[in-house]
């Protein structure tokens, strides 16, 4: 379990906290939303968990045992906004053993198989693949190095609605195996996989039903 106790980040440079008193648990094997507007501190709260960023004060835990920011390197893995973009490999095989060119050809085809990518060609150029097939790339990329948490920061942004769909459905899949937390303004079909969901509102987080989330969006469309 992912627990984060009175978390606090609060960079001199700015005169107000971007994330207040943080407190979240997120049960290993279940995947967690959390929803809210631009500029709310979503970003910020998965680059502390992913442990690219020092909390000012509070805790994270895994279990008991609590965490630094090298074990949350270590531990997690981050799905940036628009992973596509940051493609650094010339073939498939290549983006996946960036960094860990040890990784065999077992992983590497158990993991395109998790994501539905076992039928792609190794030596294809990872952005010659759809906008959905690329998303599973970026997800494999991180599932390889099996992280205890994988983060992931707006998922179906930019996607079609029915690749959006597709993504949430292979998310809802990966937490049989995986602990999750994603962060998104627009949650939509993220909504119905998710275990926990909270809210966030000018770096404050709240614990609320789905359908709490999902109730504002109804009435926006009516
Ligand atoms: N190191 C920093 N120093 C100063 N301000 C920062 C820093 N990091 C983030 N911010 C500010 O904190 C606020 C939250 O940013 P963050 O990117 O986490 O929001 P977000 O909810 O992810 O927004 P978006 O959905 O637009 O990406 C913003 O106002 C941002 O400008």
């Amino acid at each position: 379990m992912l627990k984060l106790q009175n978390l606090v980040y609060h960079p001199p440079a700015t005169s107000e906290p971007i994330l207040r008193d943080i407190n979240m648990q997120l049960p290993a094997k279940q995947f967690g939303l959390v929803v809210g507007p631009s500029g709310s501190g979503k970003t910020t709260l998965l680059e502390i968990l992913a442990g690219l960023a020092e909390h000012s004060s509070g805790h994270i835990f895994w279990g008991e045992q609590p965490l630094t920011f090298l074990h949350l390197q270590q531990l997690a893995g981050l799905v940036f906004q628009f992973p596509e973009r940051h493609f650094c490999g010339d073939t498939i095989l290549e983006e996946l053993r960036l960094g860990h060119p040890e990784l065999g050809m077992s992983q590497v085809r158990k993991v395109l198989q998790e994501v539905g990518l076992a039928e792609a060609r190794l030596a294809t150029a990872p952005h010659a693949l759809s906008g959905g097939q690329q998303r599973r790339l970026a997800l494999a990329v991180q599932l390889i190095r099996q992280p205890s948490i994988l983060l992931l920061d707006e998922p179906t942004a930019g996607l079609d609605w029915s690749m959006r769909r597709q993504l949430a459905g292979l998310l809802g899949r990966l937490k049989q195996h995986w602990t999750l937390l994603a962060v998104t303004h627009d949650p939509g079909d993220l909504l119905a996989i998710a275990d926990c969901c909270w809210s966030i509102n000018q770096g404050e987080l709240r614990s609320v039903a789905p359908a709490e989330v999902a109730r504002p969006l109804a009435r926006s469309l009516t």
